[in-house]
């Protein structure tokens, strides 16, 4: 069996192809990916100016006690005069400083009375000044190409002028779902039947991660019908997910459908739990992945496990998320012949302001109220004794997912 951190290092070492690029207005382009580096096109600001409301002056022309006459009044967006000796400016947050004026005094430490301005604090040179270029220079890189673009980036951005991007074209993503005890929420269920609840939370988790699901489709447990399937997703999209039907049951039809298309597999049992049987293949370049069908193994899996990949295949920089440590917070042991990703709840302690992670009181494959409830997945290692008090990593759910 192969252990989860070498299965992880060989999706993200599947070769990729090429990824077209296209250009979107700064309005469409939250969640998707850079196809080359912003650079600035100007300084940021672009001149000195006030970040208070108040009066600007040239240091030297303080004195304790002295009222000093208001040479003009500066509103933001106007070109000042140059700063008069032995006079004072009007000034607002934005307005640009005028030439020769050194500090921004803010208006609660002045007096003003009959066009004249009396300073009640001593002025410190400088202050209250937003320099030119302090936030961004003109020609630096603010943001590389593979950065996801989300409102601090977009607005960014948009502080430089630029209104339309370069940006990797969207992954699509096919879906196949297979089982015939499967039917879609909305119709009649048989007592044998159950909902298929794997398609609509695999394509949104797929929305989640920036990619766009093109198809999502259903086989019966037929070799025809899951053939057809995978057809016609293949034919379609970047990448073919599938989940359900790769174990060793009789009707686990999905491996010998792959191999009907001149795939050759990669099925691998991955030392994790849930969600050991995953598979990896490719048919004329297009990967395809093949979930657990499980609804937590298959979200599991997708999240810890393949999402890097996935951020890849989108053109990102960085494709694996961080973990963190926290201190498992149970009375139960926890003791497996398989890494297992525990669906936890992460909370502080209030005492010590460690981070403690609370497992979901039923942690089996099949349990779907886990999924919700957790932040988080911890990961206790294979075949050591864990309980209360012991420290494991923990996969953030929001940054697994995104
Ligand atoms: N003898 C063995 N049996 C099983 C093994 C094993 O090693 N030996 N592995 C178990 C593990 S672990 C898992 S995980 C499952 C994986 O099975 P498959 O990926 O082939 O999935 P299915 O058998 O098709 O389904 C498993 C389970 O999930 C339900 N399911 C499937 N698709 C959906 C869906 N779209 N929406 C909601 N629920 C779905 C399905 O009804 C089954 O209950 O195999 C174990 N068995
Ligand atoms: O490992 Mo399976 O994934 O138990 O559910």
């Amino acid at each position: 069996m192969l252990d989860f951190d070498t299965a992880q290092q060989r999706l993200l070492d599947l070769p990729i192809a090429d990824i077209p690029v296209e250009t979107v207005s700064l309005e469409q382009a939250q969640g998707r990916v850079l196809a080359q580096d912003v650079v600035a096109t100007l300084d940021m600001p672009p001149a000195d100016n006030s970040s208070m409301d108040g009066y600007a002056l040239r240091v030297q022309d303080y004195t304790a006690g002295n009222a000093l006459p208001i040479q003009q009044r500066i509103f933001a967006g106007e070109a000042p005069a140059a700063q008069e000796a032995g006079k004072i400016s009007r000034i607002f947050t934005g307005s640009l400083i005028p030439e020769g004026a050194d500090t921004v005094v803010i208006q609660e430490v002045c007096t003003e009375a009959d066009e004249q301005v009396t300073i009640n604090e001593v002025p410190v040179a400088g202050q209250n000044i937003r320099r030119q270029g302090e936030d961004t220079r003109l020609g630096s890189v603010l943001l590389e190409r593979g950065t996801i673009l989300g409102a601090a980036e977009i607005g960014l951005i948009a502080t430089q002028g630029i209104d339309s991007l370069a940006v990797y074209r969207q992954l699509k993503v096919g879906i196949l779902t297979t089982g015939d005890e499967l039917v879609p929420p909305g119709q009649p269920r048989l007592g044998s039947q159950i909902f298929n609840s794997n398609a609509p939370m695999l394509t949104a988790l797929f929305h989640t991660l920036g990619a766009q699901v093109s198809q999502v489709l259903h086989a019966r447990d037929d070799l025809n019908a899951t053939h057809e399937a995978l057809n016609t997703l293949f034919s379609e999209c970047d990448l073919v997910i599938s989940v359900g039907g790769v174990s060793v049951g009789e009707k686990d039809l999905v491996k010998p459908a792959l191999e009907a298309l001149g795939a050759s597999l990669d099925f691998w049992k991955v030392r994790m739990k849930p969600g050991k049987p995953v598979a990896l293949a490719s048919v004329n370049n297009t990967p395809v992945i093949c979930l657990p069908g499980n609804p937590v193994s298959a979200y599991t899996v997708l999240a810890v496990l393949v999402s890097p990949l996935i951020r890849k295949l989108q053109g990102r920089r960085k494709c694996v998320p961080p973990r963190i440590q926290a201190i498992l917070k149970t009375d139960k042991i926890f003791n497996e012949t398989r890494d297992e990703f525990l669906r936890v709840r992460m909370s502080q302690d209030e005492e010590t302001g460690q981070l403690m992670v609370e497992p979901y009181d039923r942690q089996g494959s099949g349990m779907s109220s886990s999924l919700p409830w957790a932040n988080g997945f911890a990961r206790v290692p294979a075949v050591q004794k864990y309980t209360g008090g012991d420290r494991v990593w923990v996969y953030p759910k929001e940054d697994w997912i995104r």
